[in-house]
């Protein structure tokens, strides 16, 4: 239970919006419950997802990476639900960072439950914390097997993509076409996804050029998913014929999303690298009171 008011800022990645509660010590009792209060948009405070800001040696899923990531990215979904990675989260978790000087500009390690990530915060053009950050996320997995998604009437064959985290990649004549995604599209088989999935909608807007909506697992639509980005352009590049690791050429697409445009560049070496804006836009503190269950 929390006796303290809880220190809190708001941020977002192209609007995938995030309340950001800095804990280097992890002493903030977060339960699922509290976590999807705090991201209720009309109770709470607001937001597609929380990023717990902790040291990695203070918690027990990330001490294994301590020695390379001093911070842990503790993501959870809108609901309470854990991920095991957040694209637009560890931009905007960079730029908390950068924000309360603990960082700097340039290269920094950042551990997630989906491993350590890499990271680069560009020096701003204009001064301040305003350039864009890129981060190494990994490679793509792409399990195979026939998978398919649906709204209403509707049916496609989407490919399976994780990015450390789960998506479904349907490619669709008309964004439109995904409806009002007030609810999970469903999926078949359902042994493609046991923990559930992201679902990504596509559309071409030119030669190496999408545009997306998503469902995300957890959250429900939101304005941006990196991850969910990351896995558009490689199902993309794939449907194209192009796969860097045969060409040796990295492979770059625009990917433009309800919240904004990031840019995602697939290497040679497998290896995804996800480019756009972070911003925090708040601070302030959580009445303690306020967190303590039943309230
Ligand atoms: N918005 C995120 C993804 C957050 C996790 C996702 N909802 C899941 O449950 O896998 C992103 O920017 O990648």
């Amino acid at each position: 239970m929390n006796t303290s008011p809880i220190a809190f800022l708001k941020g977002h990645g192209t609007e995938n919006d995030f309340v950001i509660v800095p804990d280097p010590d992890n002493t903030v009792d977060l339960p699922a419950s509290l976590v999807a209060r705090l991201c209720d948009r009309r109770a709470g405070i607001g937001g597609d997802g929380v990023l717990h800001v902790v040291r990695s040696a203070a918690h027990p899923e990330a001490r294994p990476m301590a020695d390379v990531a001093e911070w842990f990215m503790d993501y959870r979904n809108a609901d309470g639900s854990i991920a095991e990675m957040c694209g637009n989260g560890v931009r905007v978790f960079a730029r908390y960072l950068q924000r309360a000087g603990l960082v700097g500009e340039g290269d920094l390690a950042v551990a997630t439950r989906g491993g350590v990530k890499r990271v680069h915060i560009a020096k701003a053009e204009s001064g301040g914390d305003t350039g864009d950050i890129t981060v190494s996320m990994g490679r793509a997995v792409l399990p195979g097997g026939d998978v398919k998604v649906s709204v209403g009437s509707r049916e496609w064959p989407a490919r399976n993509v994780n990015m450390g985290n789960p998506h479904a990649v349907a490619f669709v004549d008309d964004l439109e076409h995904a409806g009002d995604l007030l609810t999970a599209p469903p999926f078949s088989p359902a042994s493609a996804y046991p923990d559930g999935v992201n679902v990504e909608f596509v559309v071409d807007r030119g030669p190496r050029h999408v545009a997306m909506r998503v469902h995300e697992r957890g959250s429900g639509e939101t304005r941006s998913c990196g991850t969910g980005a990351c896995a558009v352009a490689v199902a993309a590049a794939r449907r194209d014929g192009a796969d860097p690791a045969v060409t040796g050429e990295p492979v770059a697409y625009t990917v433009d999303l309800p919240g904004g445009r990031l840019v995602i560049t697939e290497r040679p070496d497998g290896s995804v690298e996800m480019t756009g804006p972070a911003v925090i836009v708040a601070e302030g503190t959580i009445d303690a009171e306020w967190t303590a269950p039943g309230q």
